[in-house]
């Protein structure tokens, strides 16, 4: 089952829409965007993507500099609108499975099973909503209910403690201050951090500070994780530390995680699919087996040759 769905988005940078147009009309000629970008002026975040992403799936996004995977990823939580496209994202999926008040309802909502039966995964659920369709209210809902975001450099708040800033995406939700601490402590004990929850975040290290990042995002029980460079930062023990502290939790956490990386041996390793961006067109989707196999072209080959 689909959770998320891009359809034709396009985004072309600091241009109305009739500016944009000409330069949609040389991508759709096939020019590559640093010709457009010559031609006319304007940046080609992305074009034309077309993208499924699956409910319960670790999908990762990779490419170079510059590729648009934080542009793709910015669309999903829509701190980016697209020149033009939709995104459908399926609210009733929900993996209310994980906070320790709700333990005894641990029932993942897909297995690895359930996405290996859906190999090409095109339909689109009826409560599937445009979040472009949003207003500002159903869009303040759906950052609170349905997508939380962990970043390159954790973005947390300097003059909160450990269990404040894990806690404090919980204020939104009906909970008791206690209530609140004890679902943070659950996860801060989840990501490793049991003893830390005093603690500021200058006084941790880069990868203690980004288990916290993981932490908030977590608590908030949302089903859908949004992860952009989230390692990138880290030293490569730490880094490999955290991607196996992902895949563990991922393995009885069932989210839908999108997860940018330049770093095609971190898109292998964690991602079970991967889709690859060039100069802002999605280039293949596939899963590590079938991009090694059979690469759609020089791009992909080069990326999974420089791996195998
Ligand atoms: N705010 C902006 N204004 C103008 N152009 C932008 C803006 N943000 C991104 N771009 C352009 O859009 C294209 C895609 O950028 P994006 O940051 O999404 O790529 P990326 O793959 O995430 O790169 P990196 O790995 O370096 O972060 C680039 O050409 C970039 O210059």
């Amino acid at each position: 089952m689909n959770h998320i769905q891009l359809e034709n988005i396009s985004k072309i940078y600091n241009a109305n829409s009739t500016q944009a147009q000409s330069a949609l009309t040389l991508l759709a000629e096939g020019m590559d965007s640093i010709k457009v970008k010559e031609q006319t002026g304007y940046s080609v975040g992305l074009y034309d993507i077309n993208l499924n992403v699956k409910a319960g799936e670790l999908h990762c996004i990779m490419g170079l500099s510059g590729s648009g995977k934080s542009t793709l990823i910015r669309h999903i939580n829509r701190l980016i609108d697209p020149t033009s496209g939709k995104i459908w994202v399926d609210t009733s999926i929900n993996a209310k499975n994980t906070n320790t008040k709700n333990t005894a309802n641990m029932q993942p909502t897909t297995t690895t099973a359930d996405l290996n039966k859906d190999p090409v995964g095109s339909e689109k659920s009826s409560s599937a909503i445009n979040v472009l369709e949003l207003d500002d209210k159903g869009l303040q809902h759906y950052r609170q209910q349905t997508v939380s975001m962990v970043f390159q450099h954790f973005g947390l708040v300097p003059h909160m403690t450990v269990m404040q800033n894990v806690a404090y995406g919980l204020r939104v939700r009906k909970m008791s201050v206690s209530e609140r601490h004890e679902v943070a402590r659950h996860w801060l004990n989840e990501v490793g951090l049991q003893n830390l929850e005093h603690s500021y975040p200058d006084e941790l290290s880069g990868g203690m500070q980004q288990r916290v990042g993981l932490a908030r995002a977590l608590a908030t029980d949302n089903p859908i994780l949004l992860m952009d460079e989230a390692f990138s930062a880290l030293d490569p023990l730490i880094r490999a530390q955290l991607q196996d502290q992902l895949l563990e939790l991922q393995e009885r956490l069932n989210k839908t995680i999108v997860f940018i990386t330049h770093d095609i041996d971190e898109a292998v390793k964690v991602g079970q699919r991967i889709s690859i961006l060039n100069g802002g067109r999605l280039v293949q989707t596939g899963t590590p087996h079938e991009l090694r196999h059979n690469p759609a072209d020089d791009y992909v080959a080069q990326f999974m040759s420089a791996k195998a």
